[in-house]
């Protein structure tokens, strides 16, 4: 099996074409499709990867780079290899460098359409993914040598979605997530999968935050968790996007929900007349959206049409108040990320009966969630409280079952 390496450190050319590729036996570095535009797939010697495929998602394309004077490798062994050493930014992974020096290789540039003319074969799963489009501006930061590096700062699509719940603690969970110096998060919902989609991706990649090329950017829109069509769409984006649902008791959830509801619409019936059918009879309106979105399971199986259950992280609503920085620490880790948010973040509010945090971990300045977040519930029978319960249990089994994880609720 060829090793291969991912060298998310390259730097692609202007208007020619170049492909940052090296194959010599056993090295295979990929690049993004998205920086090439050309589609996903296997030209001779290099692999083209779609956006999410490759963790190059960045296209690192300036108006003033130039092929330099390097020159692509050429393998020995009867394959060829491509890479680009344009300018003295452009960076290859040390491991293909120092390979590259053992074997004495030069360097040497292949325009893309070239290789593209010769035999390709394309993957078909990730084709017309878009992305990031080309010529966008280049910030400098400087490295920690101190001098400057080109990073190429741009707004990326999503590397992970909060689908859902809603009232689940997902600002919770985004706001705690913002604390990484490695995430992005974007502020408002950006709705795009269930009410934006005409707009199309680069609407949505719009609506990113912009970020480096080391960081992951992440949007949180509740909604989608429960709109049928939404698996194939986000699919169609990216098959690997990940996805976190935070999942609270679905009767505290429907409670808070209609909280929402009742401090918006203030004439709105009251809980127990829209949660059944009938008040004598007690049987649950499963057509009230409210009650509906506490069916998890039901929303959970179309999601599992499209993407394995390991892309999907389930984090406790409890828990994420509870103990906020357990919580984090398997989000970090679902989402391959050094855990750097941990207890020294949080302290419990007990005025609000909630966590707050500290957006650095030495401040004194302590933030929470503003007030429609942690709102009064209003009081609701212990009977209606019990029926519910009942209602949803088959549910919540059935959830535990294929999820593996046991929320507690009883
Ligand atoms: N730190 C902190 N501060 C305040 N609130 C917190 C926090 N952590 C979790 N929660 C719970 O988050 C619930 C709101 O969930 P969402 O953010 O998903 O709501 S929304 O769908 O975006 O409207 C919200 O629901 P309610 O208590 O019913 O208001 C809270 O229970």
């Amino acid at each position: 099996m060829p090793k291969k390496f991912h060298n998310s450190t390259l730097h692609p050319l202007r208007k020619i074409w170049f492909i940052a590729s090296i194959m010599i036996s056993c090295i295979f570095i990929t690049i993004c499709s998205l920086i090439l535009g050309i589609q996903p797939g296997v030209y001779r010697a290099m692999e083209i990867k779609g956006f999410q495929d490759s963790e190059f998602s960045t296209l690192d394309l300036s108006d003033d780079t130039k092929p330099g004077n390097n020159s692509l490798l050429r393998a020995r062994h009867g394959r060829y290899l491509h890479t680009l050493v344009p300018r003295e930014e452009t960076i290859i992974s040390h491991a293909a460098l120092k390979f590259m020096a053992d074997k004495h290789l030069n360097a040497n540039f292949t325009p893309v359409s070239e290789l593209q003319k010769s035999d390709h074969r394309t993957f078909v799963d990730e084709l017309n993914l878009t992305g990031e489009k080309r010529g966008e501006k280049l910030s400098k930061y400087p490295s920690s040598s101190g001098s400057f590096k080109r990073y190429n700062v741009t707004r990326r699509l999503p590397y992970a979605i909060i689908i859902g719940v809603k009232k689940g603690g997902t600002r919770a969970l985004l706001e705690y997530l913002r604390l990484h110096p490695k995430i992005k998060a974007t502020g408002p919902e950006p709705h795009f999968f269930d009410d934006n989609y005409e707009k199309g991706l680069e609407w949505y990649r719009q609506q990113m935050p912009s970020s480096r090329r080391d960081q992951l950017t992440i949007e949180k829109t509740p909604s989608y968790f429960v709109t049928k069509e939404i698996p194939d769409k986000v699919y169609k984006m990216s098959k690997r996007t990940k996805l976190i649902v935070v999942l609270r008791d679905p009767v505290t959830r429907a409670i808070s929900d209609y909280a929402q509801l009742a401090d918006r619409r203030p004439d709105v019936k009251s809980f127990v007349e829209l949660a059944f059918i009938d008040n004598r009879t007690k049987i649950v309106d499963t057509s009230w959206a409210i009650i509906k979105i506490g069916i998890y399971i039901k929303h959970l199986v179309n999601w599992l049409e499209y993407f394995p259950l390991k892309q999907i992280h389930f984090v406790s609503g409890e828990n994420l108040i509870k103990d906020p920085a357990h919580e984090l620490r398997l989000v970090q880790e679902f989402l391959g990320l050094e855990p750097m948010i941990d207890n020294s973040y949080f302290t419990f509010n007990s005025t609000k009966g909630f966590p707050c945090f500290r957006k650095q971990v030495n401040s004194s300045h302590i933030h929470c969630l503003n007030r429609d977040k942690g709102r009064s519930h209003p009081a609701i029978d212990p009977s209606v409280i019990k029926r519910l319960r009942d209602f949803y249990k088959p549910f919540n089994s059935r959830l535990y079952q294929i999820t593996g994880q046991n929320f507690g609720w009883t």
